[in-house]
């Protein structure tokens, strides 16, 4: 459903208020020219209504010749702002940057995130934005997630489709995203409502069996021919066999010609009920990156590919985000998830 410019704009005050801007603040809003200028226009207005000092930083578009699609989180890591100093320190400059870009995944945004600036990435549809409003109560229990993650030295993920996967923890941080940037020097997707980590380096194993309903993104496909397999060892995905939907994944990322888009990158399960795992069949290929699929409440979602957010060697610029359903997580054998459903820490579940 369209969201009229006013009521975007009231929404964008709730979370930049959620992000700590008030008249103290300074606000950078990173636009280029496929921005969505409602969101802009929002974000400023909000910015503004809260006391705070607003600019906007424009930077045309990049492109790579290797880069297909429109998706925002197909090509990542090389940005607009790679190689542009003075553009960063307009950033670095401000208190919060609003990213109607796409920094994700780059050197760029950590150097920024270092300065003690904090990002709210903003790029999904104004529909999305409405319809995952983040709230206090979405931290509390993504953060009451957080602590059994830090704590745990092993990974597991089964499934009755067979997957058997499996990784250290340790060497990495746990990333949560809550749907706003309140922290000094946080990162943050609004909308999101999910956390997850990267495995130790070499150390996933195993098999990740992705059954019909699963998602695979940037392609916004659910798979619906047969299953795909990937065999997982030290880290990589060795072999991916299947159906259809298997070839089309095999073929997408041997475009890349570069072996670490093969990694294992980012793991971890949604805790989003307003997320809805039916939303990404309701919209084009161009109108958003799919947060609705990420963030489902009970998904298992991992990832292949780039690991510099967290300063990681890996700065290769395919990057797959596939949400699996009906999975079980562990936790040093702790179930977090049993079947695609959330049950534990108590404090992360909500009464469904
Ligand atoms: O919010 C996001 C979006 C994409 C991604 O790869 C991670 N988190
Ligand atoms: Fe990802």
């Amino acid at each position: 459903m369209p969201v009229s410019q006013s009521e975007l704009t009231q929404h964008f005050e709730h979370v930049l208020k959620l992000s700590r801007v008030d008249e103290t603040q300074s606000v950078a809003v990173l636009k280029s020219h496929y921005s969505n200028p409602f969101i802009v226009t929002a974000a400023m207005e909000a910015s503004y209504r809260l006391g705070a000092k607003a600019y906007a930083v424009e930077l045309p578009a990049f492109n790579h010749r290797t880069a297909m699609g429109n998706d925002l989180t197909a090509y990542v890591g090389h940005t607009a702002l790679t190689g542009h100093p003075a553009a960063q320190q307009a950033l670095m400059a401000a208190d919060l940057v609003v990213d109607t870009m796409m920094l994700l995944h780059s050197p760029e945004q950590e150097a920024i995130l270092e300065s003690g600036t904090r990002i709210l990435l903003a790029v999904e549809p104004p529909e999305m934005l409405a319809r995952m409003l983040p709230s206090e109560d979405d931290k509390r229990r993504v953060e009451a997630a957080r602590q059994p993650f830090e704590a745990a030295e092993s990974f597991r993920v089964t499934s009755a489709a067979g997957t058997d996967f499996r990784a250290s923890l340790g060497q990495y941080p746990v990333v949560t995203e809550y749907g706003f940037a309140d922290e000094p020097g946080r990162w943050d997707h609004w909308p999101s409502g999910f956390l997850f980590s990267w495995p130790n380096e070499g150390s996933a194993e195993g098999k990740l069996v992705l059954d019909v309903g699963d998602i695979l993104l940037p392609f916004k496909t659910y798979v619906r021919d047969k299953p795909v397999t990937l065999e997982i060892e030290e880290g990589f995905i060795r072999r991916i066999h299947g159906g259809f939907d298997a070839e089309y994944l095999r073929e997408y990322m041997a475009h890349f010609k570069d072996p670490d888009v093969y990694a294992i990158s980012h793991i971890g399960w949604g805790l989003q009920p307003r997320a809805q795992w039916t939303a990404l069949g309701l919209h084009d290929k161009n109108d958003a990156i799919g947060m609705d699929a990420r963030a489902f409440y009970g998904n298992f979602l991992f990832s292949t590919g780039p690991n510099t957010e967290v300063g990681g060697p890996r700065n290769t610029p395919c990057h797959m985000d596939i949400p699996m359903r009906h999975c079980s997580v562990y936790l040093d054998d702790q179930a977090v998830v049993v079947e695609g459903d959330v049950v534990a820490p108590e404090a992360s579940r909500i009464e469904t």
